[in-house]
């Protein structure tokens, strides 16, 4: 019976250049990555639950206290100790450590780079069941093959994500325009002709 049931049509027409939810969360992940202060790489992850909710976000960055005016930046640097790799928080690892439930268990983490070994290891003991990144540049590198291998042996699926399109474009001013109210059909004008009534 169910069936044969016509599908339900709604009367309104419903806006359909909306982002889908892989493009929503791969975009949260990268905007969280603009607030990087990393020179060279910035890294951006966003946590995300069975329900879809958003459960932590992360970029890379100096750990809490550790001014990011004074510490290093640089990554060529003679003394080792003036390297950032020693002392940043990766995005993953902060976005985990950000998390606003009790746990993070079978979430899916957005990244825009193919977590690292230490990452990787953050990830398998959360209990994190995904990984969907944008960039696997670093696949040769012996910390990405480490990465894979632990993740491998751990059961965390990971699986490359290929964009709709290549920009994501966020304009602050377009909630100022009024197109909308200027189209015959537009749900503004139905609002206000049935307002006058
Ligand atoms: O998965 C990652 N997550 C992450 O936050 N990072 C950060 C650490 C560094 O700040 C930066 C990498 O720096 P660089 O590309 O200059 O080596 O990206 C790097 C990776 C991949 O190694
Ligand atoms: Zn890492």
């Amino acid at each position: 019976m169910g069936d044969r049931t016509p599908p339900l049509r709604s009367g309104s027409s419903k806006r359909e250049d909306y982002i889908g939810w892989n493009d929503y969360f791969m975009a949260t992940a990268f905007l969280a990555a603009k607030r990087s202060k990393d020179p060279v790489t910035q890294v951006g992850a966003c946590i995300v639950n069975d329900d879809k909710r958003i459960v932590g976000i992360g970029y890379n960055g100096m750990p809490t206290g550790c001014n990011d005016d004074i510490f290093p930046w640089k990554k060529d640097n003679n003394n080792i100790l003036e390297n950032k790799h020693l002392y940043v928080c990766h995005a993953e690892m902060n976005a985990i450590l950000n998390k606003n439930t009790s746990d993070v268990k079978n979430c899916t983490i957005y990244v825009a780079l193919f977590p690292c070994n230490e990452c990787a290891k953050f990830i398998i003991q959360s209990g994190i069941k995904e990984i969907i990144y944008m960039s696997d540049k670093h696949a040769h590198k012996v910390t990405t093959i480490a990465s894979k291998k632990m993740l491998d042996a751990a059961g965390v699926r990971y699986w490359q994500y290929i964009p709709k399109s290549e920009k994501l474009v966020i304009d602050f001013t377009k909630i100022n325009w009024n197109d909308m109210s200027q189209l015959p059909t537009s749900p503004m004008k139905n609002l206000e002709l049935s307002d006058n009534e």
